[in-house]
């Protein structure tokens, strides 16, 4: 019979689930720094009109991925199923970037061609 502990959960289970929310803790304050600096990219890419997604850089970072993930014994499929998730999300906001930075621009030729 297992001891169940106040709550009426098992404490084993208990203590793994406070190791879990840890990690899923840990895993949103990645996540909002790498998109803190894929924003920055996004704004650099927008001043200098380079295009928001570069297939060449996904493809490296994939191959890269996909090693990490099988020296951590980890999916290396569900990896970059990962990555592709959260790069296909920092491409939505490159275009926003990018458009605003448009508009900004029009806006301004436009305020400037009736001065
Ligand atoms: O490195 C870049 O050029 C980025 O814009 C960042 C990033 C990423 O999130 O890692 C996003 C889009 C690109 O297609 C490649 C990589």
């Amino acid at each position: 019979m297992t001891i169940l502990s106040a709550q009426g959960i098992d404490p084993e289970l208990a203590s793994l689930r406070e190791s879990i929310d840890n990690f899923d803790a840990a895993l949103i304050h990645l996540l909002a720094e790498r998109f803190r600096c894929t924003q920055r990219v996004g704004e650099l890419k927008a001043r200098k009109g380079l295009p928001p997604s570069d297939p060449d850089r996904e493809a490296r970072q994939v191959k890269r991925l996909r090693n990490l993930a099988v020296e951590a014994k980890l999916d290396p499929d569900f990896a970059e199923k990962f990555l592709a998730f959260v790069v296909k999300e920092v491409i939505r906001h490159h275009r926003t970037i990018a458009e605003s930075v448009d508009h900004n621009t029009a806006s301004k030729h436009d305020t400037e061609r009736n001065d």
